[in-house]
C-alpha cells in the first residue's frame, strides 16, 4: 500500500503527461532526442513522475490511432536512462495493449503502470493490475470520461480497481467537461470509498479552461496525485499546465516539490520546441468540453472533417450526443457520412 501522502514535505505528487497525452497533439511523432531532452528538463525541475507512451497507451501505434515515429518501448528506455530522480510511467488500455506490453515496459525500467478503462468498465483492468503488482510496479488506475458517471457510480468502479491491486485511482476528465464542484464531488466520493486502501488522483483537460482550478479542487477534496502537461502539451486544448499548477500550489501552500522557475524555463525552452503547435482553447476544443467529447478525438475530427468536407465542430457535437467513448474513433467517419447525406 502507498502511504496516504508521499512524504512529510509533499502534499500532492505531480505526474507530467506531456510525453504521453502530448503524443496525441503531435500525432505520435516523438523522437528519442525529444524525449531525452524533455525528461532531462522535467527531472531537473523536480517533477516526480513522467509518463512516456503512445498517446493511446502501449500498443496504440496502429491504423486506428496513428503510427508512432519511434517505438514507445525505445522511448521508455531513453526516458529511464535519462531520468535521475523521476519515476517513469506508462499507460495501457486493456485490449489496445496486452500483458506482454506491460512486462516489456517493466523490463525497460518503467516504474509506474497506469491502466485506463472507460469509467464504467473497471473490471477489464483486474488482470493487468494483478500482473503489474506481481512484477513490482507501482499501479495507477484511470477511470476515463469521468464526467459521464455520477460520483457514487464512479466510486464503485474505483473499488473494483483498488481490490484488484490499484494503488491510486484517478478521476479522469478526458473531455475537459467537469466543472469545479463536479470534480470535488467525484474525488470526495472516491476518497470516502477507498479510505486507506488506495490514493485518489485527478487528470484534467483544458477544454473549458478549468484545468488548474479543477486540480486545486481535487487536491482540496483529498486527491494526492495530480496530472498535468508542461505547456499544456496534451489532447484537446491540452492538459492542466504543470507550470501554472505548481505556481498556484506554491501560493496556496500546497507542496508539490517542483521548482516553479525551473518548470517555467522547461516549458518555454525545452517543451515548446517539441510541440507542433500550441494547444489552443479554440472552437473545436471548447466544443469538446461543452459537449463532453474525448479529447483524443480532436486530431481525428480534423482529419475526418477535411476528408469528407464537413464541419469538424458539427462532428464533435454529434460525437457528444452519441456519447462516444475512447476506441470509437471510427464513428467520427460515420457521423461525417451522416452529415454528407443530410446536406444532399
Ligand atoms: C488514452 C487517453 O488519451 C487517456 C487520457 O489521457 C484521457 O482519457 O484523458
Ligand atoms: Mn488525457
Amino acid at each position: 500500500m502507498l502511504p496516504r501522502r508521499f512524504s512529510a514535505d509533499l502534499d500532492v505528487r505531480i505526474t507530467d503527461s506531456s510525453l504521453r497525452d502530448g503524443s496525441h497533439a503531435k500525432r505520435h511523432q516523438f523522437t528519442a532526442a525529444e524525449v531525452g531532452a524533455v525528461v532531462a528538463a522535467l527531472d531537473a525541475a523536480g517533477v516526480p513522475v513522467i509518463e512516456v507512451t503512445h498517446g493511446d497507451g502501449l500498443g496504440g501505434s496502429s491504423f486506428t490511432y496513428g503510427f508512432s515515429h519511434t517505438p514507445e518501448q525505445e522511448l521508455i528506455k531513453v526516458a529511464v536512462a535519462t531520468a535521475r530522480a523521476s519515476r517513469i510511467a506508462f499507460l495501457m488500455l486493456p485490449g489496445v495493449g496486452v500483458k506482454d506490453d506491460i512486462l516489456a515496459a517493466a523490463d525497460n525500467g518503467a516504474a509506474v503502470c497506469r491502466i485506463a478503462t472507460h469509467c464504467t468498465e473497471a473490471d477489464i483492468s483486474v488482470q493487468h493490475f494483478g500482473l503489474a503488482r506481481e512484477r513490482g510496479l507501482e499501479t495507477v488506475g484511470f477511470l476515463m470520461m469521468a464526467h459521464s458517471s455520477p460520483p457514487e457510480a464512479l466510486a464503485k468502479q474505483a473499488r473494483v480497481m483498488a481490490d484488484a491491486g490499484c494503488q491510486c485511482v484517478y478521476v479522469v476528465d478526458s473531455a475537459g467537461a467537469l466543472v469545479l464542484d463536479e470534480v470535488g464531488d467525484r474525488v470526495a466520493a472516491l476518497v470516502a470509498e477507498l479510505g486507506d486502501d488506495a490514493q485518489v488522483g485527478f487528470h484534467g483537460h483544458e477544454n473549458l479552461g478549468l484545468g488548474v482550478a479543477n486540480s486545486v479542487l481535487a487536491a482540496r477534496a483529498g486527491a494526492t496525485q495530480i496530472d498535468g502537461s508542461t505547456r499544456r502539451f496534451g489532447a484537446g486544448a491540452g492538459n492542466t499546465p504543470v507550470e501554472a499548477f505548481v505556481g498556484v500550489c506554491d501560493k496556496l501552500g500546497i507542496r508539490t516539490g517542483v521548482d516553479f522557475f525551473a518548470i517555467v524555463d522547461a516549458a518555454e525552452d525545452v517543451v515548446r520546441p517539441t510541440m507542433p503547435d500550441e494547444c489552443l482553447l479554440d472552437r473545436m476544443a471548447l466544443i469538446m468540453g461543452y459537449a463532453g467529447v474525448y479529447s483524443s478525438f480532436l486530431k481525428h475530427a480534423y482529419t475526418v472533417a477535411e476528408r469528407y468536407k464537413v464541419s469538424g465542430a458539427e462532428i464533435l457535437v454529434r460525437a457528444g450526443q452519441r456519447r462516444l467513448v475512447g476506441g470509437q474513433e471510427d464513428q467520427l467517419i460515420d457521423i461525417a457520412l451522416e452529415l454528407t447525406r443530410e446536406s444532399r
